[in-house]
């Protein structure tokens, strides 16, 4: 397997990054952050979620956010749409790019959309249909790929189903959620053998949260499988809020020094995500947890 000359990296962090603080942010301070993320050269945000704000109250001001952000043509700017008042509500903020999101635990699916993994497919089958209709491209999510908080071990062969489920349908990309961070590079890489055989390689994105260290890793691992789409949360910002005890994604700083040095291409500007990460952590009044973005600023 050859390893990729250029990676995307979808910066999650205004949304799985946000969703989980508890503390009131404010649309603009979010807008920023978006707007931030783009000047640094990320071409991929997930900007929100159209969720229950019953579910995640930190979500309900994502049309607001949506229609402050100077959007820029290249880059795509997506949101969360569990079901079809969220796909309803997303096309009337003018969002062009969603995603639906299952689990590969049922437990999870139940924790975190409350339906079976089954029902998740049949609730995510018209979004898919009406997202098409509106040329509005769709991206698939499973969480727990590599671990569920209430369930334990979850097997590749599960993860495959899924994926194999949400190709089919007509997501462009399935992005593998390792939830709560417990992989390891030798599983990561039999899981990505495991579901290429169902949903080519180009096709697949990982999404690391960096709970026990081994996000990097697991990013490593997952370029010598020929993936070359990552999640990532500049600062490490996040946790997920079904996932007791989850830390952030992988911080994007992390990722894109390790990138840089292995010469592969993102289009990412480092000083100016430093700068990114650095504001929305002043807001949050938060540490930094991009140890990349730690080391620059010291030596500022
Ligand atoms: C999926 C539901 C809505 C089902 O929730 P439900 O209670 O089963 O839904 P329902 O259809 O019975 O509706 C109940 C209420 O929610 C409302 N409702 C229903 N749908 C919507 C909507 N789209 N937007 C706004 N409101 C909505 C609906 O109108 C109704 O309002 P009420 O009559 O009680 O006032 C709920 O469980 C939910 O919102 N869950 C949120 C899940 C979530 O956002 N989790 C975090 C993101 S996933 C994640 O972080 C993992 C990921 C992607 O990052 C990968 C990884 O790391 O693992």
């Amino acid at each position: 397997m050859n390893m990729p000359q250029s990676v995307r990296l979808v910066d999650v962090g205004p949304r799985d990054g946000l969703q989980n603080e508890s503390q009131a942010i404010a649309v603009t301070d979010k807008v920023r952050l978006v707007d931030d993320l783009s000047a640094a050269g990320i071409r991929h945000i997930e900007v929100g979620s159209f969720v229950s704000p019953k579910w995640v109250p930190q979500m309900a001001g994502s049309a607001e956010v949506f229609a402050a952000i100077k959007q820029h043509s290249g880059v795509s700017y997506s949101a969360l749409t569990p079901n079809m008042k969220g796909l309803e509500a997303a096309l009337e903020a003018g969002v062009r790019e969603v995603a639906v999101f299952a689990a590969a635990s049922e437990a999870f699916s139940q924790r975190n959309i409350n339906c079976s993994i089954a029902e998740s497919i049949e609730r995510f089958a018209p979004v898919l249909e009406a997202a098409q209709k509106a040329d509005v491209k769709v991206r698939g999510y499973i969480s727990c790929v590599l671990g569920c908080p209430y369930q334990g071990e979850v097997p590749a062969d599960q993860v495959a189903s899924v994926a194999r489920e949400l190709h089919a349908m007509g997501c462009y990309e399935v992005s593998l959620g390792d939830t709560i961070g417990t992989g390891t590079p030798g599983v990561t890489r039999a899981l990505i053998e495991a579901v290429a055989k169902h949903v080519p390689r180009e096709q697949l994105a990982g999404h690391f949260h960096d709970t026990y260290g081994q996000a990097l890793a697991n990013i490593y691992a997952s370029l010598l499988e020929g993936v070359s789409v990552f999640d990532s949360s500049v600062a490490g910002l996040g946790g997920c809020p079904y996932a007791k005890g989850a830390t952030g994604n992988v911080a994007t700083e992390d990722v894109l020094y390790m990138l840089n040095g292995m010469g592969i291409e993102t289009g990412i500007d480092l000083d100016l995500l430093v700068n990114a990460g650095a504001r929305i952590n002043l807001v949050l009044g938060r540490e930094n947890g991009s140890r990349v973005a730690r080391a620059i600023l010291a030596a500022r």
